[in-house]
């Protein structure tokens, strides 16, 4: 890309409330990622805020996605990688030897890059979680978490006439926002997002940044996205990365208008990535 970034808000440019009163929904502080010899992620300090879209954005292989991993200790699957430092979510240390990872994944909830449903049908991939959790007493609640789930995933007029078929057999970007709705159905706090529209097209593309905008009212979220343009268009912060380390982290009007750094100004202009 050689020209600066073309500047379309789908959101009402405030900034986060959170912001202003120093609440934070993530803190993490002096953060450094291994994996075995290779250092990823250097000194990371950041405080994302609650209901708010933050962007991740940078060049391949600064550590956008290694990052977003350790806010709900998904890098504990890889056993090379080690992590190191204090990330807290609501001021409780995740890394704790105590805590619950499960639970922790429910309450810090991702969706991938690939829409990755069970096979199972599109009411059990979204009941699933809430069944092991014990979230709901009866059936009937059950029904209502997963209608509420698809509902808020701007999914269930698409689907509640077949909710016994199989997740898979729905559209990329269907399958996605069934990817959300089962996130949203166990009460996350937080979701992350690790470039969730790369797989889709276009049009399947600008629901779920409908669907992003329009849940930022109840959560925090984060998104790691390769698009400059998708992260204009649908954050309110925006983190840039480069060789492992947080560059600067602010107001995404600002940033793409001014950032503070020239390395961000070079990127976001086209002159490297
Ligand atoms: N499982 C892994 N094992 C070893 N090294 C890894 C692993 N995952 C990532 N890395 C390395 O860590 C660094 C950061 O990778 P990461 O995937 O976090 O970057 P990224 O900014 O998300 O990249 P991209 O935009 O290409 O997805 C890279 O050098 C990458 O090769």
């Amino acid at each position: 890309m050689n020209a600066p970034v073309h500047h379309q808000t789908l959101v009402t440019p405030e900034k986060p409330k959170a912001l202003a009163a120093g609440q934070f929904k993530v803190t993490a502080r002096d953060v450094d990622v291994f994996y075995g010899d290779k250092h990823a992620i250097r000194k990371l300090s950041i405080d994302i805020p609650d209901r708010a879209v933050s962007a991740f954005i940078g060049p391949s292989g600064c550590g956008k996605s290694t990052f977003l991993r350790c806010i709900n200790r998904m890098n504990d699957t890889i056993p090379t990688c080690r992590v190191t430092g204090d990330i807290k979510v609501d001021k409780n240390d995740i890394y704790d030897p105590k805590i619950d990872v499960v639970q922790l994944r429910a309450k810090v909830g991702m969706v991938f890059q690939k829409p990755n449903p069970f096979p199972k049908s599109i009411y059990e991939n979204v009941a699933y979680g809430p069944r092991i959790h014990g979230l709901a007493a009866s059936k009937t609640e059950l029904d209502e978490i997963v209608e509420k789930s698809l509902r808020k995933a701007g999914l269930w007029e698409e689907v509640k006439d077949r909710l016994q078929h199989p997740g898979t057999g729905l559209s990329g970007g269907q399958q996605q926002r069934l990817c959300i709705a089962r996130a949203i159905a166990v009460n996350p706090e937080v979701i992350l997002m690790d470039e969730p529209c790369s797989a889709l097209d276009p049009i399947a593309t600008a629901r779920i940044e409908e669907l992003i905008d329009e849940l930022r009212q109840n959560y925090c979220i984060v998104i790691v996205t390769h698009s400059m343009q998708q992260a204009a268009r649908v954050s309110q912060l925006t983190a840039f990365f480069h060789l492992g380390t947080l560059v600067e982290y602010g107001d995404t009007d600002e940033m793409f208008t001014a950032p503070q750094e020239k390395r961000t100004q070079d990127y976001i202009t086209g002159r490297f990535g």
